[in-house]
């Protein structure tokens, strides 16, 4: 922490620059089987299909008798293929034998007695009329589905439902996206995780909520992994990162796509971020950002092809980091869009500030942005409040003024401002396509 990185001793990039190339680094991860436990929320590669039929034979859908022709019915063993007026005992989701033409629900039969008091099967006093008719209460196979048929179609977004629907297929893997693991090396010997901290310590923001967030931001977030200031304790903690092969850990966790660390962005002698990084033979992709907070937000590729994430260790430096740097390179990795940036209407004039984006958390006041108080780079009150980050231009920005600002992850959509509004009202209604004549195909509508 002794120079000032990216005020003026080196290029940094523009904050949309930086943006850009974080999102540019980035190829999306293959598509890949994953177990249906681990598939909620994954988007699917390609159709799933049913295997076999399904049901895969024909059940019974009551507790009772199958039955084969008109009553009475002489019993027989349950399986046997039944002739004609015979029945056999059988329960709700029991194999049809073969010759079953129907199942006599429990309470419509009665065992009886026929002339030469052999046991038999009667209708009972709650069978209706007509009952069994042909095919009565027998789940035929291939009722819901026929092999080959598709059940999920590409691009759908697993939820409980479809999982359910792909394990009664019998499947149990899914071929999805791939979607980028995050791991977390959290640096500091000065970060303490519980209880009040003393003088010259400071609780961990980021444990809390870092996981969180890389998930809303598409990601998949794995350990933390937490080391004091050492150098040797970074280098462990970077080469250490994978699960060791054949270790108990090889088969569950895979090897992370990217690693987030916090802290060590700086140029002090604790700061070992881009030490580490160069001797693990990688290179910096981004080193240093023309934006407040945030500027040292450092962005690598190891040769094993994992990408590294520096983020300052001010907390809302760091969070303002990962919006600029991490989210475009998630959606990157995790088969996704650059998010575009929206406009919010200013409620103040900030004067400029030559050479550097400003973010802001604001919070909208009658529909204006008000940048949030309490939004010092060490804070995080500002930000636990806000409603959005202003991307304030280093020309500063007039009271009422549109300013470029996207929405948290955790937020609500910034609202449409009013004058991109009533440009959409004023434009004209597309001319309603015509019917097509003939029947309606609802095909796209199933799975
Ligand atoms: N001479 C200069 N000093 C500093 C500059 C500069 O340009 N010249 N930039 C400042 C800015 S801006 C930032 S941001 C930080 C970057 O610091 P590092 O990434 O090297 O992080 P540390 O020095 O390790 O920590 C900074 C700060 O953050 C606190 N911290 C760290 N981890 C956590 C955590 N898990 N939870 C809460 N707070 C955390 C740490 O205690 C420090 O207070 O450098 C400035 N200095
Ligand atoms: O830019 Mo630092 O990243 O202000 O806290």
């Amino acid at each position: 922490m002794t120079e000032a990185p990216g005020e003026g001793h080196h290029a940094a990039h523009t904050w949309q620059e930086a943006r850009q190339r974080a999102f540019d680094a980035a190829t999306p991860i293959p598509p890949g089987p994953v177990p249906l436990a681990k598939a909620l929320g994954r988007t699917l590669a390609s159709d799933a299909r049913a295997i076999q039929d399904m049901p895969h034979y024909a059940s019974s859908a009551m507790d009772g008798w199958a039955v084969n022709g008109t009553g009475p019915w002489i019993l027989s063993e349950p399986g046997q293929r039944l002739a004609p007026h015979q029945a056999s005992p059988i329960v709700t989701g029991g194999l049809i034998p073969p010759g079953a033409k129907a199942v006599l629900r429990s309470e419509s039969g009665v065992i009886t007695t026929d002339d030469d008091g052999l046991p038999v099967l009667a209708l009972g006093g709650a069978a209706k009329p007509g009952e069994p008719r042909n095919g009565q209460h027998i789940r035929r196979a291939a009722e819901e589905a026929a092999e080959g048929d598709v059940l999920l179609k590409a691009g759908t977004r697993l939820n409980p439902a479809h999982i359910a629907l792909a394990a009664l297929a019998g499947l149990d893997h899914v071929d999805v996206l791939g979607k980028p693991l995050v791991r977390f090396l959290l640096t500091g010997s000065e970060v303490v995780e519980r209880g009040i901290p003393q003088p010259g310590q400071v609780r961990d923001t980021f444990g809390p909520q870092l996981g969180a967030v890389v998930e809303l931001l598409g990601g998949i977030a794995s350990e933390q992994l937490r080391v004091g200031d050492s150098y040797e304790e970074w280098m462990a903690a970077l080469q250490d990162t994978e699960p060791e092969p054949g270790g108990p850990d090889a088969e569950t966790e895979p090897p992370a796509d990217v690693v987030v660390t916090t802290g060590g962005t700086g140029r002090s002698g604790t700061d070992h971020f881009r030490r580490a990084v160069a001797e693990l033979g990688g290179r910096l992709l981004i080193d240093g950002i023309a934006m407040r907070p945030g500027h040292p937000a450092v962005l690598a590729e190891l040769p094993d092809g994992r990408f590294v994430v520096g983020l300052p260790g001010n907390p809302l430096a760091a969070m303002m980091a990962l919006f600029t740097v991490a989210a475009p390179l998630l959606a990157a990795l995790g088969h996704g869009r650059l998010a575009e940036v929206g406009e919010v209407p200013c409620g103040t004039t900030i004067d400029a500030e030559p050479g550097r984006t400003r973010l802001m958390p604001f919070k909208l006041v009658y529909g204006l942005a008000s940048p949030a108080q309490h939004a010092g780079p060490g804070m995080m009150r500002g930000l636990a409040g806000a409603d959005g980050v202003l991307i304030v231009p280093p020309h500063g920005v007039q009271l009422g003024e549109l300013v470029p600002a996207f929405p948290l992850p955790w937020g609500k959509p910034l609202p449409v401002p009013k004058a991109a509004e009533d440009k959409a009202r004023k434009t004209p209604a597309r001319p309603q396509r015509k019917a097509p004549a003939g029947p309606v195909d609802w095909s796209g509508l199933d799975a």
